[in-house]
């Protein structure tokens, strides 16, 4: 078990290092790095994911490359632009309504900094922005409305709960995405019936592996893009298992988060090329791995706790 740590080039999530920790089996690494603010309970799924990685390893990929947005964090407009171009993708995911900014405010920076990525990826780009769920209805029935003369390809959780996401959609002719609405296990089924989205955005820690999320993909009914959670090349290589598998991919994922973070573990790192990631396992670097490693007691217990719950019989099928 190796932990890591690594400095992130622009905060995100309020967070300015990344940490998790690597586990190695016969299959290869596998990544589990849990936010800081997720329980035993949670974690178990990460886990689940790591240990599929390093002990079973993923189904036999449908595709070679994954087509991947920029991902454009709450930064001002140049370097929005900036990143945006740096990129080289044909897709950006452009992140609004940040927590601890006075809405009038935010709602401004937000309008400049979708029209500085507009400006900088095309008329024939394609910009998408996600809220984290910030929203009330109304207001994103406004926004949504101020955003799309830029031409919005799709809006993420817009508002927190499954209801006003319906409202929402109803409300607006942009396509909205469920992310953080269906991260449990049940949750896919209730986003079908409430008719709250029309894509599903999946992440392979939080659902407990490329399987899992294969199956909550089936069950969602819904076309699919998968987004990593902000990790290394190894557990990005998870998420490109899981696009390659998906029996279609009609969107662009959120794959390329390595330009977030200052460095990698390994030499080989999962960066877009043209757009794409190709699809490919590479091998962490001893040397990098050292050169990030930090004091690992407070993982091991964060692993052993989750293993825990992870052995507990009514952790299958649902995590609670
Ligand atoms: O989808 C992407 O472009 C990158 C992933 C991303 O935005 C993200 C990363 C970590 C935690 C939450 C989210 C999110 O989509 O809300
Ligand atoms: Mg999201």
């Amino acid at each position: 078990m190796r932990v890591y740590s690594i400095p992130m080039r622009t905060r995100f999530r309020g967070i300015t290092r990344r940490e998790g920790v690597l586990i190695h089996g016969p299959a290869g690494w596998g990544e589990f790095s849990p936010f800081a603010e997720y329980g035993p309970r949670e974690c178990a799924r990460w886990l689940a994911a790591a240990r599929e990685a390093a002990f079973d390893g993923w189904p036999e990929p449908l595709r070679d490359a994954i087509p991947v947005n920029a991902t454009i964090p709450a930064v001002d407009p140049e370097r929005a632009a900036e990143m945006t171009r740096a990129s080289g993708c044909r897709t950006a995911k452009v992140k609004v309504a940040e927590r601890g900014i006075e809405p009038d405010r935010s709602d401004t920076e937000d309008v400049a900094r979708v029209e500085a990525v507009r400006e900088a990826i095309g008329p024939d780009g394609r910009v998408r922005v996600d809220v984290n769920g910030a929203w009330d209805v109304d207001r994103a029935v406004r926004m949504i409305k101020r955003l799309d003369r830029y031409d919005l390809e799709y809006v993420e959780q817009p508002c927190a709960t499954l209801e006003e996401l319906a409202q929402v959609r109803r409300r607006v002719d942009v396509p909205v995405a469920a992310d953080e609405s269906i991260r449990r296990a049940e949750d896919p089924l209730k986003v079908r019936a409430a008719e709250a989205a029309d894509i599903a955005v999946l992440k392979v820690q939080p659902l407990g592996g490329v399987r899992a999320a294969l199956r909550v993909a089936e069950q969602a009914g819904l076309p699919v893009v998968v987004s990593s959670a902000v990790e290394t090349s190894v557990g990005l290589a998870a998420g490109l298992a899981l696009a390659a598998a998906l029996p279609e991919l009609p969107y662009a994922c959120g794959l390329a988060t390595l330009a977030l973070l200052e460095g990698d573990v390994t030499a080989d790192p999962l960066v877009p090329i043209d757009g794409a990631i190709p699809v490919r396992r590479p091998e962490p670097d001893p040397g990098l791995m050292a050169a990030y490693a930090v004091d690992d007691r407070g993982w091991r217990r964060r692993v052993a706790d989750a293993r825990a719950l992870m052995d507990a019989p009514q952790v299958i099928g649902d995590v609670r």
